[in-house]
């Protein structure tokens, strides 16, 4: 529908739909076939299988195999439903769509600031698809176009709070956006409001009680409460005429809960606990076993340990996407770039220290000692990877010290203060220290990975692969594994299928999801060899 002109509070009347993009490239490669409805790729997987010899030594052998993928080209209708809505992500995000489906442009004290998606790797970065035949020149095309991808600007966004406030009070609650912006956008976040959601008390600090006005009756888990979010979910796809719909919990941050034999381990055993109430089945394992059940993706972008071990067996069990855990937004990411950096530099970082503190309900939540706890550990964990690579600087076992410290602090709000110290060891007993003061504002930075993680796990619906093996081509198509470890660019702490490794280097998980996506179109992994500009 195209726009009507701008009415009197400064933006269109219709909805902006986004013009489909139009396709910049195509593939030209016996290996690949485009049909009206599908991609059709065979492309040969080089890896290198290491083994060891009598006397220990490596042997290295290049190693292929050939898979078919098949990418729908359908852009779905989809709808995103936020637990935790009313949040600071949840209403920023929100608002951050609706301005850029509007286009719209706001006053601030530097002047006019237009809507954009910067913070975006799908949206705001772009990918070297080649080199250019005849001028040897790098052509790199925008991220979001190297598959048919939904567009941000086309999503229909629902959710979850216990917090009743409908999106445009619980904006101003959130103290993220100028108030130039609300105002072009608070007629329509007026009409949002969080469907009421299910609160178990003993999972976020006790300081959030105040808050939850907007709860599905019951403290514990129940399968009523399962039922109730799925009838929601269902409910929300049809009223709005979406095809797919993805979860995403951007609520408060839990404790972290105990797994126990009998009561987690497995998917049976977590239905069961589900059907006779156990309260240690925290409110984003109900919210990951219905999505699960109602076969819509889960994103956990918050790093409790949602996906207890049964919850992992029941989405393997139903071939249905889940992912996470919590968002990488500014000081993890940040560490995950630098530590990959300084280690991969041959640098032997000793020690980082990382401290911040945050004014707003997210750091109110974190300032209770179980809720930090769960964030303690995701924050930690990013370095394991890439100092367990480097066996040069590390002994087994060896590490740098690592400390994370969070203080809530009302007066910054959104606008966390992030001070980091990295020291080093460096040639023949020198030192090197990095310090990092890092204002990062929190919610702007962590809602364009709200929209990523939607956008590349919708893709993974419409991606499926066979392989060739010894005894023939599978008979049928499949799906990726149920555990989406693409999503780990966006994630500090990164769900994998159970027994594969975690990579945090972000170069690495940029260069993975870079490279699976361009398989799936028939596309060798690009490798900056660069050989076209060294052999002549
Ligand atoms: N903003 C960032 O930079 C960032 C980065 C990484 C992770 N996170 C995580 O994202 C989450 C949200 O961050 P935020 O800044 O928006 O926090 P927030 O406190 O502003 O929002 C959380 C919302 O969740 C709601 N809520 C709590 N329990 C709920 C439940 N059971 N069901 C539905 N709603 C519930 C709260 O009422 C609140 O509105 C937090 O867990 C945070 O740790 C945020
Ligand atoms: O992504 P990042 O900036 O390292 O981590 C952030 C923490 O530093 C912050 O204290 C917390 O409130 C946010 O939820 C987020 O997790």
């Amino acid at each position: 529908m195209a726009p009507h002109a701008d009415d009197s509070n400064g933006f269109a009347n219709g909805v902006v739909e986004a013009t489909p993009a139009k396709e910049l490239f195509t593939v030209s490669s016996p290996n690949v076939e485009y049909t009206d409805n599908f991609i059709k790729t065979k492309y040969t997987y080089r890896t290198t299988a290491i083994s060891q010899d009598a006397d220990g030594k490596y042997v290295a052998a290049p190693k292929e195999t050939l898979y078919d993928f098949k990418v729908d080209r359908k852009v779905p209708k989809v709808g995103v439903m936020l637990v935790g809505w009313g949040g600071n992500n949840g209403t920023t995000v929100t608002a951050g769509i609706l301005a850029n489906r509007r286009g719209l442009v706001w006053e601030t004290k530097e002047g006019k600031r237009a809507a954009n998606y910067y913070g975006s790797v799908i949206m705001g970065s772009t990918t070297k698809l080649g080199t250019d035949s005849k001028t040897g020149r790098e052509i790199n095309i925008p991220f979001n176009h190297l598959l048919p991808m939904v567009h941000p600007n086309d999503l229909t966004i629902g959710g979850w709070d216990i917090s009743g406030l409908n999106l445009a009070d619980a904006m101003d609650r959130a103290k993220v956006l100028e108030p130039s912006l609300k105002s072009l956008v608070r007629k329509e976040l007026a009409t949002m409001k969080p469907l009421p959601s299910i609160y178990y008390p003993d999972f976020i600090a006790t300081n959030q009680e105040e808050r939850a006005d907007n709860v599905i009756p019951g403290s514990k888990a129940s399968w009523a409460h399962v039922e109730q979010i799925r009838k929601d979910i269902s409910e929300f796809k049809a009223a709005n005429g979406l095809d797919k719909v993805i979860v995403q919990w951007t609520a408060n941050t839990e404790r972290y809960a105990d797994i126990l034999e009998g009561v987690n381990d497995t998917a049976d055993s977590l239905l069961k606990s589900i059907e006779s109430g156990h309260d240690e089945i925290s409110p984003s394992t109900v919210f990951a076993v219905a999505c699960i059940l109602e076969g819509v993706p889960f994103i956990n972008g918050s790093p409790q340990n949602t996906f207890v071990p049964g919850a992992i067996q029941l989405a393997e069990k139903h071939g249905a996407f889940i992912g996470g855990d919590d968002f990488k937004s500014g000081q993890t990411k940040m560490k995950s770039a630098l530590v990959d950096f300084l280690i991969n530099a041959g640098i032997k970082l000793t020690s980082i220290a990382s401290y911040n503190h945050l004014g707003n309900n997210d750091g109110m939540n974190l300032s209770s000692q179980k809720q930090f706890r769960s964030k303690e550990i995701s924050k930690s964990n990013v370095v394991d990877d890439m100092v367990a690579a480097n066996t040069v600087l590390y002994k087994e076992g060896e590490h740098p010290d690592h400390t994370v410290v969070i203080k809530y602090m009302p007066a910054v709000g959104d606008d966390k203060r992030a001070l980091d110290e990295y020291y080093a060891e460096i040639f023949l007993g020198g030192h090197q220290t990095i310090s990092i003061f890092n204002v990062c504002e929190d919610s702007l930075l962590a809602s364009p990975l709200i929209i990523d993680l939607v956008l590349v796990a919708e893709i993974m619906t419409r991606i499926e692969w066979k392989a060739h093996t010894e005894d023939g081509v599978d008979a049928k198509y499949a799906g990726f594994h149920s555990v989406l470890s693409i999503l780990s660019y966006m994630l500090k702490a990164p769900l994998t299928p159970p027994g594969t490794p975690v990579i945090n280097s972000l170069a690495k998980q940029r260069a993975a999801l870079t490279n699976i996506f361009r398989a799936c179109v028939g596309l060798e992994p690009e490798s900056d060899m660069t050989l076209e500009h060294k052999l002549f």
